[in-house]
Protein backbone atom coordinates (compact mmCIF):
# COMPACT_ATOMS: atom_id res chain seq x y z
CA UNK A 1 0.00 0.00 0.00
CA UNK A 2 1.02 3.61 -0.62
CA UNK A 3 2.05 5.49 2.09
CA UNK A 4 2.63 9.26 2.34
CA UNK A 5 6.24 10.00 4.10
CA UNK A 6 7.21 13.37 5.06
CA UNK A 7 10.30 13.97 5.22
CA UNK A 8 11.59 16.88 7.21
CA UNK A 9 15.70 17.66 6.44
CA UNK A 10 17.40 20.69 5.99
CA UNK A 11 20.27 19.03 3.98
CA UNK A 12 18.86 19.04 0.14
CA UNK A 13 21.32 15.74 -1.03
CA UNK A 14 20.14 13.82 2.64
CA UNK A 15 16.58 14.70 0.84
CA UNK A 16 17.13 13.70 -2.56
CA UNK A 17 18.76 10.42 -1.33
CA UNK A 18 15.81 9.85 1.26
CA UNK A 19 12.89 10.61 -1.22
CA UNK A 20 15.08 7.82 -3.92
CA UNK A 21 14.72 5.39 -1.35
CA UNK A 22 10.78 6.25 -0.21
CA UNK A 23 9.84 6.34 -3.67
CA UNK A 24 11.22 2.81 -4.18
CA UNK A 25 9.74 1.41 -1.15
CA UNK A 26 6.27 2.33 -2.87
CA UNK A 27 6.02 5.33 -1.16
CA UNK A 28 4.81 8.88 -2.09
CA UNK A 29 7.82 11.37 -0.08
CA UNK A 30 6.59 14.94 0.86
CA UNK A 31 9.58 17.51 1.54
CA UNK A 32 10.17 20.45 3.61
CA UNK A 33 13.69 21.94 5.02
CA UNK A 34 13.21 22.51 8.67
CA UNK A 35 10.55 21.88 11.30
CA UNK A 36 8.87 25.15 10.85
CA UNK A 37 8.02 24.73 7.54
CA UNK A 38 7.28 20.66 8.27
CA UNK A 39 4.37 22.03 10.58
CA UNK A 40 3.03 24.33 7.94
CA UNK A 41 2.98 21.40 5.44
CA UNK A 42 1.47 19.32 7.98
CA UNK A 43 -1.09 22.06 8.44
CA UNK A 44 -1.74 21.86 4.97
CA UNK A 45 -1.89 18.18 4.35
CA UNK A 46 -2.19 16.93 8.02
CA UNK A 47 -4.46 13.84 6.86
CA UNK A 48 -2.18 12.05 4.52
CA UNK A 49 0.40 12.22 6.01
CA UNK A 50 1.39 8.36 7.47
CA UNK A 51 5.26 8.83 8.87
CA UNK A 52 7.28 11.98 9.59
CA UNK A 53 11.45 11.50 9.24
CA UNK A 54 13.31 13.85 10.99
CA UNK A 55 16.53 15.40 10.83
CA UNK A 56 17.24 16.24 14.53
CA UNK A 57 20.20 19.44 13.91
CA UNK A 58 18.35 22.46 11.50
CA UNK A 59 17.97 25.38 11.65
CA UNK A 60 14.88 27.63 12.44
CA UNK A 61 12.92 24.62 14.13
CA UNK A 62 15.17 21.94 15.18
CA UNK A 63 14.00 18.48 15.89
CA UNK A 64 13.44 18.29 19.86
CA UNK A 65 11.08 22.01 18.41
CA UNK A 66 9.20 20.17 16.00
CA UNK A 67 8.24 17.02 17.95
CA UNK A 68 7.16 19.79 21.03
CA UNK A 69 4.61 21.34 18.82
CA UNK A 70 3.68 17.66 17.65
CA UNK A 71 2.77 17.22 21.10
CA UNK A 72 1.28 20.80 21.98
CA UNK A 73 -0.98 20.01 18.76
CA UNK A 74 -1.52 16.71 20.32
CA UNK A 75 -0.87 15.02 16.38
CA UNK A 76 0.03 11.53 16.48
CA UNK A 77 1.75 10.95 13.86
CA UNK A 78 4.94 8.15 14.14
CA UNK A 79 7.82 9.81 13.87
CA UNK A 80 11.42 8.46 13.13
CA UNK A 81 14.10 10.77 13.75
CA UNK A 82 17.80 10.62 12.34
CA UNK A 83 21.14 11.75 13.73
CA UNK A 84 24.99 11.53 13.11
CA UNK A 85 27.11 8.89 14.79
CA UNK A 86 28.01 9.24 18.14
CA UNK A 87 24.56 11.49 18.31
CA UNK A 88 22.74 8.74 20.79
CA UNK A 89 22.40 11.30 23.81
CA UNK A 90 20.05 13.40 21.36
CA UNK A 91 18.37 9.93 20.17
CA UNK A 92 17.86 8.77 23.78
CA UNK A 93 16.28 12.66 24.07
CA UNK A 94 13.66 12.47 21.17
CA UNK A 95 12.66 9.08 21.86
CA UNK A 96 11.56 10.34 25.29
CA UNK A 97 9.83 13.66 23.98
CA UNK A 98 7.50 10.69 21.64
CA UNK A 99 9.59 9.85 18.81
CA UNK A 100 8.82 6.13 17.58
CA UNK A 101 12.29 5.05 16.18
CA UNK A 102 15.23 6.53 15.24
CA UNK A 103 17.99 6.17 12.15
CA UNK A 104 21.45 7.02 11.77
CA UNK A 105 22.70 8.34 9.05
CA UNK A 106 24.00 7.07 6.58
CA UNK A 107 20.86 5.72 6.80
CA UNK A 108 20.88 2.30 4.86
CA UNK A 109 17.42 1.44 2.56
CA UNK A 110 16.78 -2.04 4.58
CA UNK A 111 16.61 -0.25 8.10
CA UNK A 112 14.39 2.54 6.60
CA UNK A 113 12.44 0.15 4.93
CA UNK A 114 11.93 -1.81 8.42
CA UNK A 115 11.39 1.24 10.33
CA UNK A 116 9.01 2.81 8.08
CA UNK A 117 7.17 -0.93 8.05
CA UNK A 118 6.60 -0.61 11.91
CA UNK A 119 5.48 2.92 12.21
CA UNK A 120 2.85 2.21 9.86
CA UNK A 121 1.96 -1.01 11.08
CA UNK A 122 1.82 1.01 14.35
CA UNK A 123 -0.44 3.55 12.83
CA UNK A 124 -2.60 0.93 11.67
CA UNK A 125 -3.28 -0.85 14.82
CA UNK A 126 -6.86 0.76 16.18
CA UNK A 127 -5.49 4.27 14.89
CA UNK A 128 -3.14 4.92 17.91
CA UNK A 129 0.35 5.38 17.57
CA UNK A 130 2.84 6.50 19.96
CA UNK A 131 0.76 6.24 23.38
CA UNK A 132 -0.55 3.24 25.04
CA UNK A 133 -1.81 5.69 27.92
CA UNK A 134 -5.50 4.26 29.08
CA UNK A 135 -8.49 6.87 28.13
CA UNK A 136 -9.00 8.70 30.70
CA UNK A 137 -12.32 9.16 32.11
CA UNK A 138 -13.01 5.56 33.38
CA UNK A 139 -12.72 4.75 37.29
CA UNK A 140 -9.77 3.51 38.64
CA UNK A 141 -9.50 2.08 41.84
CA UNK A 142 -7.08 0.90 44.15
CA UNK A 143 -6.87 -2.73 42.78
CA UNK A 144 -5.18 -0.92 39.46
CA UNK A 145 -2.62 0.18 40.82
CA UNK A 146 -0.40 -2.95 39.99
CA UNK A 147 2.68 -2.75 42.37
CA UNK A 148 5.05 -5.31 44.56
CA UNK A 149 7.39 -3.12 46.23
CA UNK A 150 7.41 -2.19 50.25
CA UNK A 151 7.64 1.72 49.16
CA UNK A 152 4.55 1.33 46.43
CA UNK A 153 2.45 -0.71 49.37
CA UNK A 154 2.66 2.33 51.61
CA UNK A 155 1.76 4.68 49.69
CA UNK A 156 -1.02 2.64 48.80
CA UNK A 157 -1.47 2.44 52.73
CA UNK A 158 -1.63 6.10 52.84
CA UNK A 159 -3.68 6.75 50.22
CA UNK A 160 -6.60 4.28 51.40
CA UNK A 161 -6.02 6.43 54.83
CA UNK A 162 -6.37 9.45 52.99
CA UNK A 163 -9.71 8.54 51.12
CA UNK A 164 -11.38 7.88 54.55
CA UNK A 165 -11.37 11.85 54.97
CA UNK A 166 -11.55 15.04 52.74
CA UNK A 167 -8.34 16.20 54.11
CA UNK A 168 -6.10 18.15 51.40
CA UNK A 169 -3.85 15.68 49.53
CA UNK A 170 -0.64 16.61 47.93
CA UNK A 171 1.11 14.05 45.68
CA UNK A 172 5.08 14.33 44.80
CA UNK A 173 6.81 12.37 42.45
CA UNK A 174 8.40 12.87 39.08
CA UNK A 175 6.78 12.55 35.45
CA UNK A 176 4.76 9.46 35.28
CA UNK A 177 5.15 7.83 38.47
CA UNK A 178 1.22 7.23 38.32
CA UNK A 179 0.27 10.58 41.08
CA UNK A 180 -2.70 10.57 38.94
CA UNK A 181 -3.88 7.26 39.12
CA UNK A 182 -3.31 7.06 42.92
CA UNK A 183 -5.66 10.30 42.75
CA UNK A 184 -8.18 8.28 40.90
CA UNK A 185 -7.95 5.67 42.91
CA UNK A 186 -8.25 7.79 45.99
CA UNK A 187 -11.41 9.55 44.39
CA UNK A 188 -12.84 6.18 44.08
CA UNK A 189 -12.59 4.61 47.34
CA UNK A 190 -14.05 7.85 49.02
CA UNK A 191 -17.43 8.60 49.59
CA UNK A 192 -17.02 11.32 46.17
CA UNK A 193 -16.63 8.38 44.38
CA UNK A 194 -19.49 8.82 42.12
CA UNK A 195 -19.39 12.64 41.60
CA UNK A 196 -17.30 14.27 39.09
CA UNK A 197 -13.17 14.34 39.37
CA UNK A 198 -12.05 17.16 37.59
CA UNK A 199 -8.12 17.66 36.35
CA UNK A 200 -6.35 20.63 35.54
CA UNK A 201 -2.88 21.10 34.31
CA UNK A 202 -1.61 24.19 35.68
CA UNK A 203 1.92 24.03 34.21
CA UNK A 204 -0.13 23.44 30.74
CA UNK A 205 -2.53 26.50 31.04
CA UNK A 206 -1.29 30.16 29.31
CA UNK A 207 -0.72 31.95 32.46
CA UNK A 208 -3.42 34.66 31.95
CA UNK A 209 -5.44 31.87 31.54
CA UNK A 210 -5.22 29.63 34.80
CA UNK A 211 -7.90 32.09 36.83
CA UNK A 212 -10.78 31.72 34.98
CA UNK A 213 -9.79 28.18 34.01
CA UNK A 214 -10.07 27.56 37.83
CA UNK A 215 -12.97 30.12 38.91
CA UNK A 216 -14.39 30.86 35.46
CA UNK A 217 -15.44 34.50 34.52
CA UNK A 218 -18.97 36.21 33.54
CA UNK A 219 -19.91 36.91 30.41
CA UNK A 220 -18.15 40.78 29.55
CA UNK A 221 -15.98 40.40 32.55
CA UNK A 222 -12.58 40.86 30.22
CA UNK A 223 -12.07 41.67 26.27
CA UNK A 224 -12.86 38.48 25.06
CA UNK A 225 -15.38 36.90 27.65
CA UNK A 226 -18.08 36.71 25.21
CA UNK A 227 -20.04 33.93 27.10
CA UNK A 228 -20.44 32.66 30.82
CA UNK A 229 -17.74 30.26 31.85
CA UNK A 230 -18.37 28.25 34.89
CA UNK A 231 -14.33 27.19 35.72
CA UNK A 232 -13.35 24.00 37.06
CA UNK A 233 -14.14 24.89 40.49
CA UNK A 234 -17.49 24.98 39.83
CA UNK A 235 -17.54 21.51 37.60
CA UNK A 236 -15.87 19.91 40.27
CA UNK A 237 -18.73 20.55 42.61
CA UNK A 238 -19.23 17.77 45.00
CA UNK A 239 -15.92 15.93 43.66
CA UNK A 240 -12.23 16.19 43.58
CA UNK A 241 -10.58 18.40 41.67
CA UNK A 242 -6.95 17.13 40.84
CA UNK A 243 -4.75 20.05 40.37
CA UNK A 244 -1.47 18.62 38.73
CA UNK A 245 1.55 20.58 38.37
CA UNK A 246 0.51 22.87 41.50
CA UNK A 247 3.81 24.57 41.95
CA UNK A 248 3.72 26.29 38.41
CA UNK A 249 0.55 28.22 39.38
CA UNK A 250 1.16 32.06 39.16
CA UNK A 251 1.61 33.69 42.27
CA UNK A 252 -1.56 36.10 41.95
CA UNK A 253 -3.97 32.65 41.41
CA UNK A 254 -2.16 31.60 44.44
CA UNK A 255 -3.98 33.67 46.69
CA UNK A 256 -7.56 32.95 45.13
CA UNK A 257 -7.25 29.42 45.67
CA UNK A 258 -6.05 29.81 49.23
CA UNK A 259 -9.42 31.83 50.02
CA UNK A 260 -11.03 29.08 48.25
CA UNK A 261 -9.33 25.99 50.44
CA UNK A 262 -9.59 28.41 53.61
CA UNK A 263 -13.24 29.28 53.01
CA UNK A 264 -14.58 27.11 50.74
CA UNK A 265 -15.59 29.59 48.01
CA UNK A 266 -14.74 31.32 44.80
CA UNK A 267 -14.38 34.36 43.30
CA UNK A 268 -15.42 34.41 39.72
CA UNK A 269 -14.13 36.86 37.12
CA UNK A 270 -17.06 39.44 37.00
CA UNK A 271 -19.00 38.19 39.71
CA UNK A 272 -21.02 40.00 42.50
CA UNK A 273 -20.39 37.58 45.18
CA UNK A 274 -18.26 35.02 46.37
CA UNK A 275 -19.85 31.42 45.00
CA UNK A 276 -19.63 28.58 47.61
CA UNK A 277 -18.28 25.50 46.51
CA UNK A 278 -17.78 21.70 47.80
CA UNK A 279 -14.80 20.57 46.43
CA UNK A 280 -11.85 18.15 47.84
CA UNK A 281 -8.77 19.11 46.49
CA UNK A 282 -5.59 16.44 45.58
CA UNK A 283 -2.41 18.81 44.38
CA UNK A 284 0.30 17.20 42.21
CA UNK A 285 3.70 18.40 42.02
CA UNK A 286 7.07 17.47 40.48
CA UNK A 287 8.70 20.24 42.09
CA UNK A 288 10.22 20.16 45.43
CA UNK A 289 7.12 22.74 46.97
CA UNK A 290 9.04 23.73 49.95
CA UNK A 291 12.13 24.89 47.88
CA UNK A 292 9.40 26.49 46.02
CA UNK A 293 8.53 28.40 49.19
CA UNK A 294 11.67 29.07 50.08
CA UNK A 295 13.12 30.56 46.63
CA UNK A 296 9.21 32.83 46.75
CA UNK A 297 7.86 31.15 44.06
CA UNK A 298 4.98 29.05 45.85
CA UNK A 299 3.36 31.04 48.82
CA UNK A 300 4.26 29.52 52.28
CA UNK A 301 0.35 29.97 54.24
CA UNK A 302 -1.30 28.00 51.02
CA UNK A 303 1.63 25.50 51.00
CA UNK A 304 0.51 24.72 54.63
CA UNK A 305 -2.82 24.50 53.73
CA UNK A 306 -2.82 22.34 50.62
CA UNK A 307 0.12 20.16 52.51
CA UNK A 308 -1.71 18.44 55.55
CA UNK A 309 -1.34 14.94 53.98
CA UNK A 310 1.42 14.39 51.97
CA UNK A 311 2.22 11.33 49.79
CA UNK A 312 5.41 10.95 48.08
CA UNK A 313 5.41 8.41 44.34
CA UNK A 314 8.94 7.31 44.29
CA UNK A 315 10.54 6.95 41.06
CA UNK A 316 10.44 3.55 39.21
CA UNK A 317 14.27 3.34 39.58
CA UNK A 318 13.49 3.56 43.33
CA UNK A 319 11.59 0.32 43.81
CA UNK A 320 12.54 -2.16 40.56
CA UNK A 321 10.53 -4.83 42.58
CA UNK A 322 7.79 -3.46 40.81
CA UNK A 323 9.22 -3.59 37.37
CA UNK A 324 8.88 -7.19 36.42
CA UNK A 325 5.06 -7.03 37.67
CA UNK A 326 3.92 -3.89 36.10
CA UNK A 327 5.67 -5.40 32.80
CA UNK A 328 3.62 -8.55 32.88
CA UNK A 329 -0.04 -6.80 33.87
CA UNK A 330 1.17 -4.41 30.67
CA UNK A 331 1.84 -7.55 28.09
CA UNK A 332 -1.30 -8.89 29.58
CA UNK A 333 -3.30 -5.97 28.96
CA UNK A 334 -1.93 -4.84 25.62
CA UNK A 335 -2.22 -8.60 23.90
CA UNK A 336 -5.58 -8.91 25.44
CA UNK A 337 -6.40 -5.68 24.14
CA UNK A 338 -4.62 -6.48 20.35
CA UNK A 339 -6.30 -9.39 20.31
CA UNK A 340 -3.27 -11.64 19.98
CA UNK A 341 -4.20 -15.35 19.09
CA UNK A 342 -1.57 -16.74 20.99
CA UNK A 343 -0.73 -15.77 24.49
CA UNK A 344 2.57 -13.89 24.57
CA UNK A 345 5.09 -14.50 27.30
CA UNK A 346 8.65 -11.97 28.06
CA UNK A 347 12.07 -14.04 27.84
CA UNK A 348 14.55 -13.75 31.01
CA UNK A 349 16.42 -11.71 29.51
CA UNK A 350 14.66 -9.63 28.15
CA UNK A 351 12.84 -8.98 31.77
CA UNK A 352 16.48 -8.35 32.88
CA UNK A 353 16.68 -5.57 30.74
CA UNK A 354 13.41 -3.83 31.64
CA UNK A 355 14.06 -4.34 35.27
CA UNK A 356 18.13 -3.31 34.97
CA UNK A 357 16.93 0.19 32.95
CA UNK A 358 16.47 3.33 35.26
CA UNK A 359 13.19 4.67 33.29
CA UNK A 360 13.60 8.45 33.69
CA UNK A 361 9.71 8.94 32.18
CA UNK A 362 8.91 6.06 34.84
CA UNK A 363 5.57 3.98 34.16
CA UNK A 364 4.46 6.01 31.64
CA UNK A 365 7.63 5.20 29.40
CA UNK A 366 7.95 1.70 30.49
CA UNK A 367 3.83 1.13 29.21
CA UNK A 368 4.41 2.87 26.67
CA UNK A 369 7.63 0.57 25.68
CA UNK A 370 5.26 -2.38 26.21
CA UNK A 371 2.62 -1.21 23.99
CA UNK A 372 5.20 -0.59 21.03
CA UNK A 373 6.93 -4.10 21.58
CA UNK A 374 3.80 -6.00 21.70
CA UNK A 375 2.11 -4.43 18.41
CA UNK A 376 5.44 -4.85 17.24
CA UNK A 377 5.41 -8.71 17.89
CA UNK A 378 6.37 -11.48 15.49
CA UNK A 379 6.51 -14.44 17.40
CA UNK A 380 4.81 -15.07 20.89
CA UNK A 381 7.84 -13.70 22.98
CA UNK A 382 9.18 -10.78 23.31
CA UNK A 383 13.09 -10.58 23.45
CA UNK A 384 15.71 -8.16 24.08
CA UNK A 385 15.15 -7.62 20.70
CA UNK A 386 11.92 -6.36 20.45
CA UNK A 387 13.10 -2.96 23.16
CA UNK A 388 15.93 -1.86 21.29
CA UNK A 389 15.58 1.57 22.43
CA UNK A 390 16.13 0.45 25.99
CA UNK A 391 19.24 -1.85 25.01
CA UNK A 392 20.77 0.72 23.57
CA UNK A 393 21.09 3.04 26.65
CA UNK A 394 22.16 0.20 28.94
CA UNK A 395 25.62 -0.53 28.69
CA UNK A 396 27.14 -3.78 28.19
CA UNK A 397 23.57 -4.54 25.75
CA UNK A 398 24.33 -5.40 22.20
CA UNK A 399 21.22 -5.47 19.67
CA UNK A 400 20.94 -6.15 15.91
CA UNK A 401 17.99 -5.69 14.32
CA UNK A 402 16.56 -7.85 11.66
CA UNK A 403 18.78 -5.96 8.85
CA UNK A 404 21.96 -6.57 11.18
CA UNK A 405 22.47 -3.41 12.38
CA UNK A 406 24.32 -3.67 16.10
CA UNK A 407 23.43 -1.01 18.49
CA UNK A 408 25.94 -0.83 21.96
CA UNK A 409 26.95 1.42 24.33
CA UNK A 410 29.27 2.97 22.07
CA UNK A 411 26.68 3.71 18.82
CA UNK A 412 25.84 1.86 16.51
CA UNK A 413 28.39 -0.66 14.90
CA UNK A 414 28.01 -2.94 11.72
CA UNK A 415 28.14 -6.22 12.84
CA UNK A 416 28.78 -10.00 11.18
CA UNK A 417 25.73 -11.44 13.83
CA UNK A 418 23.55 -13.18 12.15
CA UNK A 419 20.03 -11.70 12.24
CA UNK A 420 18.36 -14.05 14.70
CA UNK A 421 21.31 -13.94 16.85
CA UNK A 422 20.51 -10.43 17.60
CA UNK A 423 21.06 -10.22 21.21
CA UNK A 424 24.44 -10.47 23.44
CA UNK A 425 24.02 -8.51 26.45
CA UNK A 426 27.83 -8.81 27.27
CA UNK A 427 28.93 -9.52 31.06
CA UNK A 428 31.78 -7.59 30.83
CA UNK A 429 35.41 -7.96 32.95
CA UNK A 430 37.39 -5.66 33.36
CA UNK A 431 40.53 -7.31 31.30
CA UNK A 432 37.60 -7.88 27.89
CA UNK A 433 37.14 -4.24 28.31
CA UNK A 434 39.95 -3.77 27.03
CA UNK A 435 39.34 -6.30 23.95
CA UNK A 436 36.87 -6.35 21.44
CA UNK A 437 33.27 -6.93 22.20
CA UNK A 438 32.67 -10.75 23.09
CA UNK A 439 30.16 -12.57 20.58
CA UNK A 440 27.93 -15.09 22.43
CA UNK A 441 29.58 -18.35 22.93
CA UNK A 442 26.75 -20.11 21.28
CA UNK A 443 23.54 -19.20 19.24
CA UNK A 444 21.49 -21.33 21.92
CA UNK A 445 22.97 -19.73 24.96
CA UNK A 446 20.17 -17.54 27.02
CA UNK A 447 20.50 -14.14 26.84
CA UNK A 448 22.23 -13.11 29.93
CA UNK A 449 24.07 -16.46 30.79
CA UNK A 450 27.62 -16.39 31.82
CA UNK A 451 29.70 -18.40 29.73
CA UNK A 452 31.06 -21.81 31.26
CA UNK A 453 33.44 -22.35 28.36
CA UNK A 454 36.61 -20.68 28.00
CA UNK A 455 37.55 -20.02 24.41
CA UNK A 456 39.65 -22.71 24.36
CA UNK A 457 36.89 -25.14 24.96
CA UNK A 458 37.95 -25.35 28.68
CA UNK A 459 35.65 -25.79 31.90
CA UNK A 460 36.31 -21.40 33.26
CA UNK A 461 37.42 -21.49 37.03
CA UNK A 462 35.10 -21.20 39.16
CA UNK A 463 36.70 -17.79 40.68
CA UNK A 464 36.99 -16.34 37.22
CA UNK A 465 32.69 -17.34 36.81
CA UNK A 466 32.53 -15.85 40.46
CA UNK A 467 34.03 -12.31 39.82
CA UNK A 468 31.76 -11.79 36.47
CA UNK A 469 28.87 -12.68 38.60
CA UNK A 470 29.70 -10.27 40.89
CA UNK A 471 30.46 -7.67 38.50
CA UNK A 472 27.55 -8.68 36.98
CA UNK A 473 25.38 -8.23 39.95
CA UNK A 474 27.02 -4.70 40.85
CA UNK A 475 25.76 -3.28 37.17
CA UNK A 476 22.25 -4.97 37.32
CA UNK A 477 21.65 -3.52 41.02
CA UNK A 478 23.33 -0.15 40.50
CA UNK A 479 25.81 -0.58 43.13
CA UNK A 480 23.55 -1.50 45.89
CA UNK A 481 25.19 -3.11 48.14
CA UNK A 482 22.56 -4.56 50.35
CA UNK A 483 20.61 -5.78 47.41
CA UNK A 484 23.79 -7.52 45.74
CA UNK A 485 25.06 -9.72 49.15
CA UNK A 486 21.23 -10.38 49.56
CA UNK A 487 20.37 -11.24 46.15
CA UNK A 488 23.64 -13.72 45.79
CA UNK A 489 23.08 -14.99 49.05
CA UNK A 490 26.05 -13.94 50.85
CA UNK A 491 26.46 -11.28 53.47
CA UNK A 492 27.46 -8.40 52.85
CA UNK A 493 31.18 -8.29 54.45
CA UNK A 494 31.92 -11.60 52.02
CA UNK A 495 30.94 -9.57 49.09
CA UNK A 496 33.18 -6.67 50.22
CA UNK A 497 35.98 -9.35 50.61
CA UNK A 498 35.48 -10.48 47.32
CA UNK A 499 36.00 -7.37 45.88
CA UNK A 500 38.59 -6.43 47.69
CA UNK A 501 40.25 -10.19 46.30
CA UNK A 502 39.09 -9.76 42.68
CA UNK A 503 39.83 -5.96 42.76
CA UNK A 504 36.45 -4.87 41.38
CA UNK A 505 35.65 -1.60 42.14
CA UNK A 506 31.60 -1.26 43.28
CA UNK A 507 31.17 2.35 42.00
CA UNK A 508 32.42 1.01 38.17
CA UNK A 509 32.53 -2.71 38.03
CA UNK A 510 33.53 -2.52 34.52
CA UNK A 511 36.87 -1.29 35.94
CA UNK A 512 39.40 -2.80 37.94
CA UNK A 513 39.48 -0.83 41.06
CA UNK A 514 42.68 1.88 41.20
N1 LIG B 1 1.19 1.31 39.58
C1 LIG B 1 0.68 1.40 38.35
N2 LIG B 1 0.06 0.35 37.81
C2 LIG B 1 -0.42 0.41 36.54
N3 LIG B 1 -0.32 1.48 35.75
C3 LIG B 1 0.27 2.56 36.25
C4 LIG B 1 0.80 2.59 37.58
N4 LIG B 1 1.33 3.81 37.80
C5 LIG B 1 1.17 4.51 36.67
N5 LIG B 1 0.51 3.78 35.74
C6 LIG B 1 0.20 4.20 34.37
O1 LIG B 1 1.29 5.03 33.96
C7 LIG B 1 0.83 6.16 33.25
C8 LIG B 1 1.31 7.42 33.96
O2 LIG B 1 0.62 7.56 35.19
P1 LIG B 1 0.03 8.96 35.71
O3 LIG B 1 -0.53 9.76 34.57
O4 LIG B 1 -0.85 8.67 36.85
O5 LIG B 1 1.41 9.61 36.18
P2 LIG B 1 1.67 11.07 36.75
O6 LIG B 1 2.66 10.94 37.84
O7 LIG B 1 0.37 11.75 37.07
O8 LIG B 1 2.37 11.76 35.49
P3 LIG B 1 2.46 13.36 35.15
O9 LIG B 1 3.16 14.00 36.31
O10 LIG B 1 3.31 13.37 33.91
O11 LIG B 1 1.07 13.82 34.93
C9 LIG B 1 -0.68 6.06 33.19
O12 LIG B 1 -1.06 5.51 31.95
C10 LIG B 1 -1.03 5.12 34.32
O13 LIG B 1 -2.20 4.39 34.01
Amino acid sequence: MTSHILVIDDDPVQRRLLTNMIERLGHVAHLADNGRSGLELLERKGGIINVILLDLLMPEMNGHGFLEALAERGIDIPVIVQTGQGGIETVVQAMQAGAFDFLVKPVSPERLSIAIGNALKMASRDGRVKTARRPRGGAVGFDDIVSASPAMIRVIDLARRAAQSNIPVVLEGESGVGKEMVARAIQSASERTNKPFVTVNCGAIPQNLVESILFGHEKGAFTGATERHSGKFVDADGGTLFLDEIGDLPLEVQVKLLRAVQQGEIETIGARQPQKVNVRLISATNKDLINEVREGRFREDLYYRLNVFPITIPALRRRKEDIPVLVRAFVERFAAEQRLNQPLTLSSGAMALLTAYDWPGNIRQLENAIFRAVVLAEGNELTVRDFPQIATQIPGYVVADRSGFSWGEAGPERRLAAADRAVAPRVETGAQEKTAPREPASDTRPENAIASLSEGGDVRKLAEVEEELIRFALKFYRGQMSQVARKLGIGRSTLYRKLKDYGIDPDNPLRDAA
